[in-house]
């Protein structure tokens, strides 16, 4: 595995592979890896000759600066992964190699990021769509691996790559969870063993939604109820929203038969997860 921490040898190497005719698949990440990650780099595996992982705690799309300071960080443990997992290249930049001057360049992603994490972390989507847009730009890959976890980045990438005519294919993998439910999240590491038993709530809220909604209850009641529930059981909820899969666009109460997500986001002690649930509803 070739380890690569600034741009122009990263590129080299690349350039060599596409003149064997090699694809290259991308997985980009911020560490603290786990077997989420692990899966995004089996598919990235599995669909190209050559997978490229990038690690990069990009400071511009975080809104907390608490956040981005205890974001956990552990290189060493994370290439011995990565070399045992059979991964290629691995792209881990310093900040100065990403940013060589503060951005000026402003996203906006209209309605898309309107609710749920656009909502609750002013800038955040800016700061995603400004370094996707530099990894595209840097590494070329011909596909670019993300999760469902993070359903509402991907809606961004996906408009971010219409957008910017980016030639890439968009691929989006399912949630790993641990037994008990709880989405895989390298936050995770940060929870006491309290709030990680507490942290299950919020699957377990997805789920109660997800089959009131089958049963054709009032939507509104829905989230009104489940963020009691998420409260009642130790969470503090920022969100509990029901939307069309598709758009994200919050659901009115009489909606047609379409792929619908529930999403929800919360603070568990100092730390702030998210999750989703995917459903058809007839
Ligand atoms: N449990 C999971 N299953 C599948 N993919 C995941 C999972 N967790 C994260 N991913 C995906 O891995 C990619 C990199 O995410 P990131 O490095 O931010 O990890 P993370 O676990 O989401 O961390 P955090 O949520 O604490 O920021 C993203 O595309 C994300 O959606
Ligand atoms: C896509 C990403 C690597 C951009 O920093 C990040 O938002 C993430 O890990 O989901
Ligand atoms: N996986 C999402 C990255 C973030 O929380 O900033």
């Amino acid at each position: 595995m070739e380890v690569f921490n600034q741009i122009e040898p990263i590129q080299e190497y690349l350039q060599t592979q596409r003149f064997k005719h090699r694809s290259i698949g991308l997985v980009p990440t911020m560490g603290a890896l786990h077997k989420g990650h692990v899966s995004l780099l089996n598919a990235c595996k599995r669909d190209n000759d050559i997978s490229v992982c990038s690690i990069f705690v990009n400071p511009t799309q975080f809104n907390n600066q608490e956040d981005l300071a205890a974001y956990p960080r552990q290189w060493e443990q994370d290439l011995a992964i990565l070399e045992q997992e059979g991964c290629d290249a691995v792209f881990l930049p310093e900040e100065n190699e990403m940013y060589r001057d503060n951005p000026r360049i402003r996203l906006n992603f209209g309605e898309l990021e309107e609710v749920m994490e656009g909502k609750f972390r002013p800038g955040h989507f800016n700061g995603v769509g400004l370094v996707v847009s530099k990894l595209f730009h840097i590494l070329s890959p011909d596909r670019a691996y993300f999760g469902q976890k993070d359903l509402q980045q991907f809606a961004i990438i996906r408009q971010l790559v219409t957008d910017m005519s980016f030639q890439v294919d968009l691929m989006c993998e399912p949630i790993i969870r641990e037994e008990d439910g709880l989405a895989m999240s390298s936050r995770n590491t940060r929870l006491n063993p309290q709030e990680r038993q507490t942290a299950t709530a919020l699957y377990a809220a997805l789920k109660r939604g997800a089959s009131a909604v089958l049963e054709g209850k009032n939507l509104d009641e829905i989230r009104r109820d489940n963020m009691q529930w998420l409260e009642d059981h130790g969470i503090v909820p920022e969100y509990f929203e029901i939307v069309d899969a598709e758009t994200l666009t919050p659901l009115m109460n009489h909606f047609e038969r379409k792929s619908v997500a529930l999403c929800v986001a919360g603070n568990v002690g100092p730390v702030r997860l998210i999750d989703n649930i995917l459903i058809e509803k007839e």
